[in-house]
């Protein structure tokens, strides 16, 4: 018991101080630190600690706080109820003592030695605590200096709503209870921070190198999205000084996954990032109000009734599609390379050659309407300088002429008609001059072509222009130019048009400023086609990408990627690649038979470890008519063993609609998913919009859209097997309407509905 533990009583004060010293801050935020000396005495009075430690009580007594922000105040007093989660004592080399420190989700200083009350998580030395050993270690600081040193103590604490309630020290034999305990609770529907158990290959990901991309390919559940999460958070903490939250972009499969992880974002201080699906973000950054045909319903059309034309979207996302619109902005560029010379009353004053060079070689970095304003701006600078010279070697001709007519003319009628001509003459020419010079820059810059986005990409579809950029494959592509040009005409997208678009965009205008994110991560990124990564990165033009995916979980094949080798090569030569092996969402008994679907893909994937957790076998209950009252009594049974969230997974949406209606009839609580709703507790969806999301307990149903033996299915399958924290039930016609025959018998079990 932890009571009886001879540390109780220390580990009792630092608690109570810490809670203290946090109210102390909140008042003096809150009231003044006239307030603060007022209280000051009363609680000291009270304090359980006041004999056990003078250094606490002298440390509140001094204490004197900077201003916080509104958002750390909020912050702070959320964290009060938990201020750390655990300790490590640690040694450093040429420090002539062990000193201790309590990690938590932020830091608290006291202010006048600058020594850490709380340690943040997310600080170098905080490393050690996640790099698992005990004994000997280094860590690396922010400015690049290495400290050594030794770690002779790592303890672990449960604190809810600011009371103690146990304390463990862990060592390399000892299991993390922590971790076992925080992953056999159920699910609130919902993401949470798991700073207090990441584990060590997680943590690996997470402090990876910031300045480098990284690419992650992870088991499901291996704690992906929450790890990148909490590298965004990292990172936000390590480069404060030059990256604001809103600069960063989390990039997300769809709006539910994003009502989904919304909840854990402020806990981790990275609530302002901008949150998008591929979609939305390409239409928010081209100001599209098109109907995209999003790859769902492409992969629906093609599950319920075979789509011919999945090798058209495949086709668009391929590297060979970007080839042709590389070939086509060249063809664009053209229009923009004008080299007539620019004049002003006559005068050149920038030659065509330099103006294309300007264009072609010394704004070769910028996108072309960039250049272009670039180009005007030079010539009206050059107008400006060069006006004054023109209009005063104007005036020295007239007035030379005048001289001649002047001195030069006997006859005084001649003369005197002269003079009047070229004083006249003079000022017109001035003013012409000076009225020319207002207007010569924007007469040139008619040259410049200006196209609308859309419209350039419908052009690509000319007869003449789809020749030169697509070459060679231009006749076998007949019949994509045909169908694309159907849905351009019906002011309609395909899904896989976005990314041609965002690259053209990137060309032609580059993204506004406000869209210019500094550090973007890609989730669930298996199903990123090439050239939607490709876009990203040209269009961000920075490196700092997060990529995480699962090869297994590649549902949209057709489109997504095949490999990460093409990414790392082609897109991102200088990345960081890591694995997630070990899962975390689920139990053994679930995870080993969804194992066994991974033997049967291309990719040969290793298996997924879980880690060690016991349940229930998934149970295979063959469709009956009472299937719903099935469903009601398990959920019933659940319930009362606290499982609170519950899902019925089918393969395609009609089928969701169908369960939905048929488990509504029966009085039911299951919804029918909806992307703008969120998350519900009992909810009905296909497997495609499962992804990335978890339940307690998952239904999976299947009445004629069996899963078949092929690469699409199997994947759609294993999404669908790996949602459960919990409890996997099969329903359905028979066994191989799950594959089951490819999953050993004893892997699962089977129950009857009709008892
Ligand atoms: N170190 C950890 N401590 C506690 N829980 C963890 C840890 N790592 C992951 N989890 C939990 O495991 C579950 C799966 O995590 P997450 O959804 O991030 O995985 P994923 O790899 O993105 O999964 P998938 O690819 O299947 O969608 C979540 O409930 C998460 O909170």
């Amino acid at each position: 018991m932890t009571d009886q533990h001879p540390d109780f009583k220390l580990e009792l004060d630092r608690l109570i101080f810490t809670k203290t010293y946090m109210d102390h801050l909140i008042t003096s935020q809150e009231f003044g630190q006239e307030a603060l000396k007022q209280r000051q005495e009363d609680v000291l009075e009270k304090l359980d600690f006041k004999d056990s430690s003078l250094r606490y009580q002298e440390m509140l007594t001094h204490a004197s706080f900077m201003k916080m922000s509104r958002d750390q105040l909020e912050h702070l007093k959320q964290l009060r109820n938990k201020p750390y989660f655990a300790r490590i004592d640690f040694h450093r080399k040429e420090k002539p003592d062990q000193e201790i420190f309590y990690i938590g989700k932020v830091s608290l200083f006291d202010r006048e030695t600058q020594n850490p009350i709380i340690l943040d998580w997310r600080s170098p030395l905080a490393n050690v605590y996640y790099e698992g050993r005990l004994g000997d270690v280094s860590y690396e600081a922010h400015e690049g200096e290495v400290y050594e040193g030794s770690v002779s103590l790592k303890r672990q604490y449960q604190i809810e709503q600011g009371e103690l309630q146990s304390f463990r020290d862990i060592d390399m034999t000892t299991k993390d209870e922590l971790l076992q305990d925080s992953l056999s609770q159920t699910s609130e529907n919902r993401l949470t921070e798991i700073v207090s158990t990441i584990q060590e290959e997680q943590n690996r990901v997470i402090r990876a190198d910031l300045r480098k991309p990284i690419i992650v390919q992870g088991a499901a559940g291996s704690g992906k999205t929450t790890i990148a999460l909490h590298r965004i958070s990292y990172f936000l903490y390590t480069m404060r000084e030059i990256f604001k939250p809103e600069e960063m972009l989390i990039l997300a499969p769809n709006r539910l996954f994003i009502h989904y992880i919304s909840e854990v974002l402020p806990e981790l201080g990275v609530h302002k990032a901008k949150q998008f699906t591929f979609i939305d973000f390409v239409k928010h950054v081209t100001g599209l109000t098109w109907i995209v045909v999003t790859p769902q319903e492409t992969l629906t059309d093609a599950i319920e009734q075979g789509n011919e034309e999945l090798w058209m979207a495949e086709y668009k996302g391929s590297k060979a599609f970007k080839e042709v619109i590389d070939r086509y902005v060249q063809i664009v560029k053209k229009q923009y390379e004008v080299d007539q010379d620019f004049y002003l009353a006559g005068f050149r004053i920038k030659s065509g050659k330099a103006i294309k060079r300007l264009f072609v070689e010394e704004y070769d970095y910028f996108p072309y309407e960039v250049r272009v304003q670039k180009i005007k701006a030079v010539l009206q600078s050059e107008v400006r300088r060069k006006k004054k010279q023109i209009l005063s070697s104007l005036a020295a001709k007239y007035d030379e002429e005048l001289d001649h007519a002047l001195f030069g003319m006997k006859d005084p009628e001649k003369r005197k008609v002269r003079v009047s001509y070229l004083i006249t003459r003079k000022e017109e020419r001035l003013k012409e001059v000076k009225k020319e010079a207002r207007t010569a820059v924007a007469k040139y810059m008619k040259q410049y072509p200006k196209f609308k986005l859309v419209q350039l990409y419908r052009d690509l579809f000319t007869e003449e222009n789809f020749r030169q950029a697509a070459l060679h494959d231009a006749n076998r592509l007949k019949p994509l130019k045909k169908k694309t040009e159907e849905y351009l005409r019906r002011k309609q997208l395909q899904a896989e048009d976005l990314a041609p678009l965002l690259y053209m965009k990137s060309y032609l205008s580059g993204l506004h400023k406000d869209d210019q994110m500094k550090k973007i991560v890609i989730d669930e990124a298996q199903d990123y086609s090439y050239f939607e990564i490709f876009s990203l990165r040209r269009a961000f033009r920075t490196d700092l990408f997060t990529i995480v995916g699962d090869l297994a979980q590649g549902i949209y094949r057709y489109r997504g990627l095949k490999d990460w080798d093409t990414l790392m090569k082609d897109v991102f030569p200088k990345a960081t690649y890591l694995t997630l092996q070990k899962t975390y969402r689920t139990t053994i008994e679930i995870m080993d038979a969804a194992n066994q679907l991974l033997a049967l893909m291309p990719e040969q994937l290793p298996k997924a470890e879980p880690v060690v957790r016991h349940g229930e076998k998934p149970i295979f209950a063959p469709l009956t008519q009472t299937w719903t009252k099935y469903v009601g009594e398990v959920v019933q049974e659940l319930k009362g063993q606290n499982m609170a969230s519950f899902a019925v997974i089918t393969k395609t949406w009609k089928e969701a609609e169908l369960a939905a209606s048929t488990l509504a009839e029966a009085g039911l609580p299951f919804q029918l998913m909806d992307e703008e709703q969120g998350m519900g507790d009992c909810m009905v969806l296909p497997a495609y919009l499962a992804k990335g999301l978890e339940f307690d307990v998952v239904f999976l149903y299947c009445k004629e859209h069996a899963y078949q033996l092929n690469e699409m299915d199997i994947k759609m399958l294993y999404v669908a097997m790996t949602r459960p924290l919990h409890r996997l039930f099969l329903i359905g016609e028979n066994r191989e309407t799950f594959l089951l025959s490819k999953i050993a018998s004893a892997l699962y079990k089977e129950a009857s509905l009709d008892v």
